[in-house]
């Protein structure tokens, strides 16, 4: 058997327009024949069952970039140990995606394309096993956390502060997820808003979004005192040590990233310009901006840009985030780093390539928020 990218694409072609249905599906199947793993997963399913098809797509899409995949794998792998995944339910796993791939792709579907598969899944999922296993002894799956420290810094926002009870090491710009007692197995991911300290905290940037259910258990009913549990760190928006100046685009909560790597990069000494432009909806939503001018006023390199959207009367560099970083001079010699709605950065990120800035030197994770 051998990978064939070409017939794994080409079959998920027929399933990605179905993705709702083929998810349902393949948990039924999973379900049906392993009923003992339905206590692994959330009571409700639908962020589940966009997440798998999330994954699925990235890893089908990636299958020609074998070390960008295995990478991603890697993490992914290390991530599912929270779980309690083991190495034997993967066999059940695969078995009922190719089942589900066969069901929707029944029009084109034969030997070959089955073999292709069986290929690309054992492929991946030997990856994902072996990074599990190589930290299984030397890292925990999951940490516990203490929250020391809860500002409500609007209705909706808050700036949480936790420790770990083992040391959790991280790399500037990446992110979590976060367990709360409230709802068991149910996992969100938020960015891990500060670099690595001596204290060995964390800071997350919380929005509590309808129907989110995480957030809203964050934002409000977390006391100082309660205990949350984290998953691994993962992202790989990370900062480049390159020696260029730097452009920040944060849009709300997404600012969160892009503070760690800039508090990481004040914080090595050397002294790049750096350009944060910091969008909100309205003033009232700038709800980190004391920080971010304190942070100013201790490095004469960084320039703070707030940047209001809805709020007609703002007294204040108003507009929409892509539109308003054209409004500057030339970014094309910058390192750039971008976060936000994903809307907000896809359009700030065609922008900056239009406008000549190398893909190489534009920096975005994709991180799944609720709900
Ligand atoms: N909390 C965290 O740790 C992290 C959050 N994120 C993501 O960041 C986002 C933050 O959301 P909110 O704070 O609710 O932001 P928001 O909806 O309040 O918008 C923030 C800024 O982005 C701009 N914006 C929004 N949609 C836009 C669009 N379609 N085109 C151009 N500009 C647009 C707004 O004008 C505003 O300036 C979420 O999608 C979240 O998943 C990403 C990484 C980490």
């Amino acid at each position: 058997m051998s990978l064939n990218p070409r017939l794994v694409k080409e079959s998920f072609a027929l399933v990605e327009p179905v993705a709702g249905k083929a998810a349902a599906y393949f948990y039924g199947r999973l379900f049906s024949e392993s009923p003992q793993l339905r206590g692994m997963f959330p009571p409700a399913m639908e962020v589940q069952r966009d997440r798998l098809f999330g994954a699925l797509t990235r890893i089908v899409w990636m299958l020609d970039s074998p070390g960008g995949l295995a990478h991603y794998l890697a993490q992914l792998g290390r991530d599912h140990r929270k779980y309690g995944v083991v190495a034997e339910h993967y066999k059940a796993v695969g078995n009922a995606l190719v089942a589900t791939v066969r069901h929707f792709a029944a029009e084109i579907w034969n030997e070959e394309i089955e073999a292709a598969w069986v290929a690309a899944y054992g492929m991946a999922s030997e990856i994902m096993i072996e990074a599990a296993e190589a930290e299984a002894g030397t890292t925990p799956p999951w940490w516990l956390a203490e929250v020391v420290d809860h500002e409500q810094r609007t209705r909706d926002i808050a700036v949480i502060t936790v420790r770990p009870s083992q040391r959790l090491p991280f790399l500037p710009g990446q992110y979590v997820t976060v367990q709360t007692a409230r709802w068991p197995r149910v996992w969100r991911t938020f960015s891990i808003a500060n670099a690595p300290r001596k204290d060995n905290t964390l800071r997350f940037h919380v929005r509590a979004v309808p129907g989110g259910w995480v957030s809203s258990s964050l934002v409000r009913h977390t006391r100082i005192g309660d205990q949350v549990l984290l998953g691994p760190p993962v992202g790989t928006m990370t900062p480049v040590d390159s020696g260029r100046d730097m452009l920040c685009v944060a849009g709300g909560t997404g600012l969160a990233p892009l503070k760690a790597i800039i508090e990481h990069v004040v914080a090595s000494g050397r002294r790049p310009h750096i350009h944060l432009l910091f969008g909100a909806r309205s003033a009232s939503e700038l709800y980190d901006i004391q920080d971010l001018v304190r942070m100013e006023s201790g490095f004469p390199w960084l320039r703070v840009l707030p940047v209001v959207s809805d709020e007609p009367a703002y007294d204040g560099m108003r507009g929409r985030l892509p539109e308003v970083m054209e409004r500057f001079h030339s970014w094309a010699e910058h390192e750039v780093y971008v976060c936000g709605p994903s809307t907000m950065v896809n359009e700030t990120v065609q922008r900056l390539q239009a406008s000549g800035v190398p893909p190489a030197r534009i920096h975005r994770d994709t991180v799944q928020g609720e709900p």
